[in-house]
């Protein structure tokens, strides 16, 4: 059978992931790599409505737990919608966020704890995960700046929390990478997106020759 390879991609507000990974997908299909990209909460009907739900700027009111279980709501279904057929037909899924964000956002920096949120997610995502994660890096000072300057790009509820919170998941990721020193990788977000693009696209070819 074959299989393809789950790439997520990783990091605070702002990091440039998604400019990335456009540019991170061209590159391997320009090399023959058949490559989707995608992104959480999203990527298909019923997670983007759940996006819509979780990110609405108004809904204050949302509780923590609620927030973390519409997270794993939206993945399980882009799973089972999006993800596990395309891997089964051998392509390479990029994906802008995944469990680690859940981790990073609401186990660590909403303070429900990384090993409660995992294992909530364990029944969304069995044990789909993923072959490689880009960590993308940056101070959230950067990061939020950056998105106030992207044009098109909405202010969404959690871009609107407290300057602590954006220091707490950046805090979250780093803990993520002591956990998960071989499957996360970590590039400093902060450089030039060219230099940026080729340090990751170098990280994904090292794991494609080794497969
Ligand atoms: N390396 C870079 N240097 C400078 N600007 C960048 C870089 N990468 C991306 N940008 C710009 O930063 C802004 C945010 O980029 P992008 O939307 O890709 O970030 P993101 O990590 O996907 O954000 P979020 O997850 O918060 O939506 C865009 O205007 C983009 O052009
Ligand atoms: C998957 C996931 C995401 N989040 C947060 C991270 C961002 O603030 C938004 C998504 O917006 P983006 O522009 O698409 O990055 O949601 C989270 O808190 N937990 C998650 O599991």
């Amino acid at each position: 059978m074959k299989k393809g390879l789950f790439i997520t991609i990783e990091g605070p507000e702002g990091a440039g992931k998604s400019t990335a990974a456009t540019l991170i997908a061209e590159k391997l299909r320009i090399e023959g790599y058949d490559t989707i990209i995608t992104r959480e909460p999203g990527g298909i009907d019923i997670a983007e409505q759940i996006r819509r739900v979780i990110l609405e700027p108004g809904n204050t009111a949302m509780d923590p737990r609620t927030e973390a279980l519409l997270y794993a709501a939206a993945r399980r279904q882009h799973l089972v919608e999006k993800v596990r057929p395309a891997l089964k037909d051998g392509s390479i899924v990029l994906c802008d966020r995944f469990v680690d964000s859940s981790l990073a956002y609401q186990g660590y920096a909403r303070g429900l704890g990384i090993d409660e949120v995992y294992k909530i997610n364990e029944f969304a995502i069995e044990t789909m995960m993923p072959d490689l994660t880009i960590y993308f890096d940056i101070a959230p000072e950067e990061g939020l700046a950056r998105i106030e300057k992207h044009q098109g790009r909405e202010i969404n509820r959690l871009d609107l929390e407290e300057l602590d919170f954006h220091h707490r998941v950046r805090e979250g990721y780093q803990l993520l990478l002591g956990r998960f020193p071989n499957r996360i990788q970590k590039i400093d977000a902060s450089l030039d997106l060219k230099e940026v693009v080729e340090e990751a696209f170098s990280k994904i070819k090292k794991l494609l020759v080794s497969n």
